[in-house]
């Protein structure tokens, strides 16, 4: 048995993926969002696939800044939990951000353990310069928005933990 396989996503699997994140987004553990968010974002997932081809975890790096990435929508499959996929789609995704230039990767989460263990450190107030922030302003992303600590969306974000890893 060689358990789920890593990969890249492609536009098939976005069914998966809004399979995997719609009990969380109902629980508000993952933001929701609408299916051609998720086909715009194809390229910045990656997947694990079990042996019947079913998409059992997912997680994506969002580029913000020229030194700055967010881990967002990492999910896992409930009957996969805790036997390190979370992980390896996670350190994949590190891969990807190293491959592009990042040197600085955001999250925003309930599962400050299991980033904790990945490195992550908890941050207080902002983690860009003010005249970046000016710029990151002008972006449409909602994720970017709560990256901000934007007022409306503050309601999305209640108990989340602001993460950062230096790579
Ligand atoms: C930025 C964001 O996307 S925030 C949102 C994060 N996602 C969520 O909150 C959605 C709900 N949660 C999940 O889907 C999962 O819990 C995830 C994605 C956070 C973690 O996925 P998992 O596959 O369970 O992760 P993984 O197995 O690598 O690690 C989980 C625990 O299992 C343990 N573990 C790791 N590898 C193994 C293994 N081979 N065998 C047994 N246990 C293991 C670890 O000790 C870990 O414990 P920790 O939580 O104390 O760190």
């Amino acid at each position: 048995m060689s358990g789920p396989t890593i990969r890249r996503a492609r536009t098939a699997d976005i069914r998966g993926i809004r399979r995997l994140v719609a009990p969380l987004a109902e629980r508000r553990v993952l933001v929701a969002k609408d299916a051609v968010t998720y086909y715009e974002g194809v390229q910045e997932f990656r997947v694990a696939e079990d042996e019947d081809g079913t998409i059992v975890g997912c997680g994506a790096l969002h580029v913000m800044w020229e030194d700055l990435a967010e881990i967002r929508t990492l999910a896992v499959a409930t009957d996969h939990l805790g036997s390190g996929l979370g992980g390896q789609i996670l350190e994949g995704l590190v891969d990807d951000a190293r491959e592009l230039g990042v040197q600085r990767l955001f999250c925003l989460t309930f599962e400050t353990h299991f980033f904790t263990r990945h490195g992550f450190e908890p941050i207080e107030g902002q983690a860009v310069t003010a005249d970046v922030y000016a710029e990151l302003l002008r972006s449409y992303d909602e994720g970017v928005a709560e990256f901000l600590d934007l007022e409306r969306v503050k309601p999305n974000t209640l108990g989340n933990t602001r993460m950062l890893r230096t790579l």
